[in-house]
């Protein structure tokens, strides 16, 4: 079951980018969520946080239907988005990955230069001049903090980047579309504590202008970044709650243990 307490719930609802309703999701046979509902409040931070196999990025991946990529894979129930159900058939995917943009755990900068990396992703939904195109790159460069350390050198290999460095890169990349949404999965687990902070700084920008979901293996980052969190456990969401509130006084035994490091 999951908790949410009542003046929470009105306040997300009516501000909700993002409404999931009884969503379960296939691997086949296996079902790997089940009855998911809640709400993810526009320009805020949803951290999401459970042990490993509880579903969190299997989630994250429905609300840009990255497992269409994938056969076998299915869900049923209801994400709405934008006034329609994302789920459903009749979507055009291309649109709705612009608008709900996903960072992944790896930084994974595409093998061409920096200037490209970003680009590229914007030649595919806007038709740009090339003032223009360099205006978003380096407006997108200024806003992950990566202009000074890059300015340079626009036209060398993204590759040659720090593992930080690309990450903020990848990040740029996703929000030089312009979404609505930015979806994280462990975007720093693969990083050292400054970039991390780094990263997490960054957040707190980006929140004031799209609306963040982040799955994270760390507490202290949940604590630090999100403004709502949603604890989950074997597909089943069990708590959804403030941040404070999550931290201080969940209402789930199962959430304090997992949050006071008794298991997972
Ligand atoms: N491609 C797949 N095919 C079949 N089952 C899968 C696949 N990917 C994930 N699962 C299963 O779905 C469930 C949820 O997995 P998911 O990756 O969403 O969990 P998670 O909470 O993100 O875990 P972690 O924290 O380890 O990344 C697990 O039981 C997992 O084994």
């Amino acid at each position: 079951m999951s908790v949410l307490a009542g003046d929470l719930r009105e306040s997300m609802t009516s501000s909700a980018m993002i409404a999931v309703k009884n969503l379960d999701f296939y691997y086949g046979q296996h079902k790997a969520l089940h009855g998911i509902t809640m709400d993810f409040p526009k320009r805020k931070v949803t951290g999401m946080i459970g042990p490993s196999g509880c579903g969190k990025s299997t989630l994250l991946r429905v609300l840009n239907r990255m497992y269409d990529l994938y056969p076998g894979q299915r869900a049923t129930g209801e994400v709405m988005f934008d006034g329609r159900n994302i789920v459903a058939p009749g979507m055009d995917l291309n649109r709705l990955r612009a608008r709900v943009g996903m960072v992944f755990q790896k930084p994974t900068p595409f093998p061409m230069s920096i200037y490209d990396n970003i680009a590229f992703g914007v030649k595919l939904h806007e038709k740009l001049s090339r003032a223009e195109m360099d205006a978003r790159v380096e407006d997108v460069l200024h806003r992950v903090a990566l202009w000074s350390e890059v300015k340079d050198r626009l036209k060398s290999s993204a590759t040659a980047l720090s593992g930080g460095q690309q990450q903020r890169l990848c990040i740029a990349r996703t929000i030089a579309t312009r979404p609505e949404v930015v979806l994280l999965d462990e975007p720093t687990s693969a990083l050292d504590p400054v970039s991390t902070a780094r990263i997490e700084e960054l957040l707190d920008e980006l929140k004031k202008e799209f609306t963040i979901a982040i799955v994270t293996h760390n507490m202290q980052q949940a604590a630090r970044c999100a403004d709502q969190v949603a604890f989950f456990y074997l597909g089943e969401l069990v708590e959804i709650d403030s941040t404070d509130r999550m931290f201080t006084a969940p209402r789930e035994k199962r959430t304090q243990d997992y949050i006071t490091g008794r298991f997972g």
